[in-house]
Parts: C-alpha cells; structure tokens; sequence
C-alpha cells in the first residue's frame, strides 16, 4: 500500500509546552488508521497540525502529503489539496443553509447533484427534505451538525478524511453507524485517520498508531494496539514518560 501521508519528527510547542515531540506517523492510500490514546497525549493537536491550523505550525520534521512537502501550506490549501478535518466539536455556520455547505464541499471533486446531496443525508440518518434548507447554525444539535459534517465528507470525497472523535455528540447507538460511514469515505477512495477511544472503531480500522506523551509509541495491527493501550496505558500513571513499548 503506498503512503498517503508520511510524517517525520514532527516537533511542536503550544504557548511555550512541547506538546508534540518527534511524531512518526505513515497513513497508506486508502487506510482507515486509528489514532489512539490517553487524554492528553496530543491526538488533537496532531490533527490540528496536520491540518495547518493557525497557531500549529511545527518547528521540527517533515510532512508528506500525496508525495508532497505541505509544510508550508495554508489550511485551505491543504483542503484544496484534498485533507479534510471533522472536528469534535462541528463548526456552526450561521445564515448557511445544509445544501449549500455540502455543495460547498463538492465544489472541489467536481460539484454534486441535488440527488447526490439528498443521498449523503439519508446516509447519515437525516431526512433531506427536512434538513437541506435549514442552517448550519444554533437552530441544530451538535449530534445533527456531527451528521452534517460527516456527509459533507460523503460528497467532498477527500483524499484524506481526519475525524476527531467522530462518535463525540452522538449517542453509543450511532457507533455502527458511525464504522460503516467511515467504510463509506474508504470506498469512495479516502484515506481516513481517525481518532478515536471507541474500540469498536479502532477494530474496524486497517492499522492503528498509539499515542503517549506526544509521540507514537508502536503502529500496527488495531486489536493488537487497542490490547496494549487497555493492558499498559490505562493503568500507567506516568505524565513524563510513555510505558517502554514491549
Ligand atoms: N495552548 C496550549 N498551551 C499549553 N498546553 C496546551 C495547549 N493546547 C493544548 N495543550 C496541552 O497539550 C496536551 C495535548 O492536548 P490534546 O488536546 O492534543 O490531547 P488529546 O490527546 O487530543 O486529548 P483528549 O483525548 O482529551 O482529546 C494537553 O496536555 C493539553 O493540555
């Protein structure tokens, strides 16, 4: 499988803290990765970094992304280039109605069908009729922008999906759905990197990284990460060095 995205040594200090600290991370065309790990240990500033949010910019190591140095590159480059970001908290959009944020998304693979934007609600349990002409904004749920948010990602088809707890706002029943959405991104040729505590997503994932103390201790088979992180992580209370990986 070739590599989507390939991070070096990545180094980065919020307001004076290192809180990334020589992350290596290889995400393969197509992969579903899971980011796990312990309150803390950098998951979202990783995926704010990798995003290029304002205030992320890293002091250290390279980033990849489709065979190119994005270092550089704005957040809206980045997207232009095809990463896409769902956050855990979705943004809210004020005076900007369903349809046009999912056509807004689309714009750049192409533009989508009224059908096509109907078809991406309905794949998140919303009824278009009922949802396309309303706004993005304070009159939803955070459980209905997630949805939002998660079908915008149905008619982006990015290169590269990064979810931050997508199971976040919305109820443990949705966790199914929640998997076969991010099989959905997969089948529509995105790679997907996502962060996540839930188990049930972690095994649905092709490969899985652990996180601690800024760094990625070991990558490699889900249910063989999601064991060490139950077995070592959680019961290790150490704030200033990761468990030494067996
Ligand atoms: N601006 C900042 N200044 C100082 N420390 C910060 C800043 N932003 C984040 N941190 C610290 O960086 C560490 C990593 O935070 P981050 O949100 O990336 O962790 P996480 O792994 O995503 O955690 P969670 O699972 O709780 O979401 C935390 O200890 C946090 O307190």
């Amino acid at each position: 499988m070739s590599e989507i995205l390939s991070v070096k040594n990545l180094v980065l200090s919020r307001d004076g803290k290192k809180i990334l600290r020589g992350v290596n991370l290889e995400v393969g065309d197509r992969e579903i990765h899971s980011i796990i790990g312990a309150n803390g240990a950098g998951k979202s500033t990783l995926a704010y970094t990798l995003m290029g949010l304002q205030g992320y910019e890293h002091e250290e190591g390279s980033l990849i992304f489709n065979g190119e140095d994005i270092s550089k590159l704005s957040i809206t480059e980045r997207a232009k280039k095809g990463i896409t970001l769902a956050w855990q908290e979705p943004a809210r959009f004020e005076g900007l109605k369903v349809r046009d944020y999912l056509a807004i998304g689309a714009k750049g693979n192409g533009g989508a069908t009224e059908e096509e934007l109907k078809e991406a609600l309905r794949k998140v349990d919303l009824r278009p009729e009922k949802y396309l002409d309303r706004e993005v904004g304070e009159a939803l749920s955070g459980g209905e922008r997630k949805r939002i948010e998660l079908a915008s990602i149905i008619t982006m088809k990015p290169k590269l999906a990064i979810l931050d707890e997508p199971d976040s706002g919305i109820d443990v029943v949705s966790l199914k759905e929640i998997v076969n959405l991010i099989q959905t991104f997969k089948e529509n040729g995105s790679s997907v990197l996502v962060i996540t505590h839930r188990k049930e997503i972690a095994a649905a994932s092709d490969k899985a990284s652990l996180m601690c103390e800024g760094v990625i201790l070991r990558s490699g088979d889900p249910l063989e990460i999601s064991e060490f992180f139950k077995n070592r992580c959680i019961p290790c209370d150490s704030r200033v060095s990761p468990p030494k990986a067996a």
